[in-house]
């Protein structure tokens, strides 16, 4: 399930934008990283003339055992409650997915919390639960590696339904209480990293909150000693379903050629576990904002990205990712919708 290889990119493709940027109206490179932009979205499409839009969002939710040792500021019955409000259309994601009339599916794979019937039957929620919740990793490991396989499987299922609906790129967030922890955790045990230097406040923690928080992610790794070269064993025994879940949705997006807008912290901690595990993965990647979580910073040097966006923003759902939308659909309108000097009767600059 874990793809050996991913497309190449298409250098044709890449070149005839960069032929084409170079005859539009105005001085070549004056449209900066817009138009390296749409280079990268020609070259992950294969096409000359790249479009990203209809997107897709995908929610990723799922509960984590470790927030029974409060390293969250808001209980775990949270996760759920926001599945609901999702599904009402009342949460931020759903105000950016009208905007961008896009497809939003909120995808449960492991949300512990029972649902409302009415909130259980919605369209846009997806059931692939593959258990109530990971186990407390200070106790055992959050989960076996089969079901942290059987979670990215899902994630790559909705990857492939998205494209399958028409979708030309895929926005990928999350929910999930104390989900911070676990991406604190994995990036700690990835970059080999102090966990000082990248736990933060998550929702909203104070600061002998995010002390306790810190001391809990240390002795869940030491008790659990997960092996850094083993991105899959360390998923398995510190990491979450939605985090599973959404590194198996890059991997498919990239296997349908989908560009793929990476949200915050926890997004961008599943797509350095992703890359981990696939290497080609890198190149697909677009990276939407910079989180005001600390972890952030490390996950994105890890990943040798730069955000489009820094905006202060730590809420998830796929937020960041989805403001950041509107500059890759100007890249692509910009190759498809501008004059070139030839159309125009505009002489070119030697
Ligand atoms: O995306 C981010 O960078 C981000 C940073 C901090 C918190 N969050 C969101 O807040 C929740 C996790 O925070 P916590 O404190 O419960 O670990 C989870 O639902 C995330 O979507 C998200
Ligand atoms: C209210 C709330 C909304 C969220 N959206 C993503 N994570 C969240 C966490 C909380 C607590």
């Amino acid at each position: 399930m874990i793809p050996d290889r991913l497309p190449q990119l298409d250098s044709i493709a890449a070149e005839r934008a960069v032929r084409r940027l170079d005859r539009l109206t105005k001085p070549p490179g004056s449209l900066g990283r817009l138009e390296r932009l749409a280079v990268e979205l020609a070259a992950i499409q294969g096409e000359s003339l790249p479009q990203v839009a209809p997107p897709a969002m995908l929610v990723f939710a799922a509960d984590h055992g470790v927030a029974a040792e409060r390293v969250s500021a808001f209980p775990q019955e949270v996760t759920a409650q926001m599945v609901a409000n999702f599904t009402a259309g009342g949460a931020a994601i759903n105000v950016f997915a009208r905007q961008h009339a896009a497809h939003l599916e909120v995808i449960d794979v492991g949300v512990a919390t029972p649902m409302p019937d009415d909130v259980a039957r919605h369209p846009r929620l997806v059931n692939e639960k593959v258990r109530l919740g990971t186990a407390n990793m200070l106790e055992s490991d959050a989960m076996t590696r089969d079901e942290a396989l059987q979670a990215m499987a899902a994630g790559a299922r909705a990857a492939k339904r998205a494209a399958a609906a028409g979708c030309r790129c895929l926005i990928i967030g999350e929910m999930g209480i104390a989900n911070t922890t676990a991406s604190s955790a994995l990036l700690a045990v990835l970059t080999g990293g102090p966990v000082a230097g990248l736990v933060g406040n998550g929702t909203g923690l104070d600061a002998s909150g995010v002390a306790h928080k810190r001391s809990v992610i240390e002795r869940a790794l030491g008790a659990r000693r997960p092996d850094r070269n083993d991105p899959l064993g360390t998923l398995a025994a510190v990491g979450g379903l939605e985090i599973a879940a959404m590194a198996g949705a890059f991997l498919g997006g990239a296997e349908q050629r989908l560009p793929l807008l990476v949200d915050g912290f926890i997004a961008t901690v599943a797509a350095l576990v992703a890359r981990r595990l696939c290497p080609g993965l890198r190149e697909y990647l677009i990276f939407g904002h910079r989180s005001q979580e600390p972890g952030h910073e490390l996950a994105l040097k890890a990943l040798d990205a730069r955000p489009l966006l820094d905006f202060g923003l730590r809420l998830g759902e796929g937020t960041g990712a989805a403001l950041a939308f509107p500059l890759l659909d100007s890249a692509c309108r910009l190759l498809s919708e501008m004059a070139t000097f030839d159309d125009a009767g505009i002489g070119a600059g030697s």
